[in-house]
């Protein structure tokens, strides 16, 4: 029997002299059973990690949310090594980060690139320079770097401001940057500590279609950490919740979203707003619509939702207590009439309209 690859997370292992493959989904980090506990200067503890068992496979975009002080930066920092676990073990790439030597960590570190929030740029070098840095650092000739720049700095779209200082340039650009510059030594992973949160909402959405479309191209995986459900519903395939160091729900973005088990996870979805340019005054009753979806529907919905929203002037919001029990969904689209119509179109075979058929040509 022949297999074929269907998907870049899976490789095929031939086991010799059988007729068969076995299909091995590979895991790219792996955090098993972590612990860490921070000893404060008044002599008190803190558990940001209690008993952490995640795994991200090789190629795919994985986001962790949760709020403020649920333990999301440390266990990014844990995974680059910048902390090490109090108990558990991180691996990366295949090598068990805690227990690296200094020589061995830093070459780890330049398989795991870094986004951060407010850009972390050098701001008295050019963009270039900037994208040069790790290069430079990591000994590569000049040559090699000059071409390597070049090829980054088109990729990210920013070929003509090779010049500029980051000072001249705006947010999305600056983000752009440090997306190049993450880049330079051909990651494995790309680590993204809420790399959108300092943007306006369009300009998220560039971001965000810039990562997935260098994960499409190089199979880079990404972890991404945010308190931003609308993130998270438009770039992973798959979510964790965290909460007081927990992680407390985790599976695949559709099925958490559709049918979330913690009562966190449900308040993130209840809040759940994919926003396009219309943001919040789209849903005035006036201008949007209530529709219906059966559950066993919902997953075809959802990916024609992540697919068109994110590039449309539409907001999505899933509807208060209407999520569980009743076998249905309810959700609220509103925003440019244009565009809600195209994705009503899109919808339309697996919905039912229940108010506003204003808007549905
Ligand atoms: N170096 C440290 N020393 C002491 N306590 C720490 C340290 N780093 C983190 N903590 C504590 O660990 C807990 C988790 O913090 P962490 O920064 O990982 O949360 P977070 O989810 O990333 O929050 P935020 O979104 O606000 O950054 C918090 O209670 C925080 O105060």
């Amino acid at each position: 029997m022949r297999g074929r690859i269907c998907d870049e997370r899976i490789g095929p292992f031939y086991i010799c002299g059988k007729d068969f493959f076995y299909w091995v989904v590979m895991s790219l980090i792996q955090l098993k059973r972590v612990n860490k506990t921070f000893s404060r200067r008044d002599s008190q503890t803190v558990q940001a990690l209690i008993d952490v068992d995640l795994e991200v496979e090789k190629g795919e975009i994985f986001g962790i949310v949760g709020r403020s002080g649920a333990g999301k930066s440390t266990l990014l920092r844990l995974v680059n090594g910048l902390e090490i676990p109090t108990s558990g073990e991180v691996v990366v790439n295949g090598q068990v980060i805690s227990s690296l030597g200094e020589r061995e960590l830093r070459a780890a570190r330049t398989k795991i690139g870094m986004i951060f929030q407010h850009f972390n740029l050098l701001w008295s070098r050019t963009v270039r320079e900037n994208v040069s840095f790790p290069l430079e650092v990591a000994g590569r000739p000049k040559q090699e770097i000059r071409r390597k720049v070049d090829d980054l700095l088109e990729r990210v779209g920013l070929a003509d401001r090779a010049e500029a200082y980051p000072a001249q340039l705006s947010g999305g650009q600056k983000q752009r940057v440090g997306i190049a510059r993450a880049l330079a030594n051909d990651p494995r992973v790309l680590l993204c500590d809420e790399a959108t949160s300092a943007l306006d909402p369009e300009t998220t959405s560039s971001i965000l279609e810039l990562l997935k479309e260098i994960n499409r191209d190089t199979g880079i995986s990404l972890l991404l950490i945010t308190h931003e459900m609308s993130v998270v519903q438009s770039i992973c395939r798959r979510v964790a919740v965290m909460d007081e160091g927990r992680i407390v729900e985790s599976g695949d973005v559709g099925s958490v979203f559709h049918q979330p088990s913690h009562p966190l996870t449900r308040q993130f979805v209840r809040q759940l707003r994919v926003e396009g340019v219309g943001g919040e005054d789209s849903l005035s009753p006036e201008r949007s619509i209530v529709i219906r979806c059966d559950f066993s529907r919902w997953d075809q919905v959802w990916k024609i939702l992540s697919d068109v929203v994110g590039n449309s002037r539409v907001t999505v919001r899933i509807l208060d207590g209407e999520l569980e029990e009743n076998g249905r969904i309810s959700f609220q689209i509103g925003g440019d009439p244009g565009d809600v119509n195209h994705l009503l179109n899109r919808i339309r075979e697996y919905v039912e309209l229940v108010e506003g058929k204003a808007l549905v040509s």
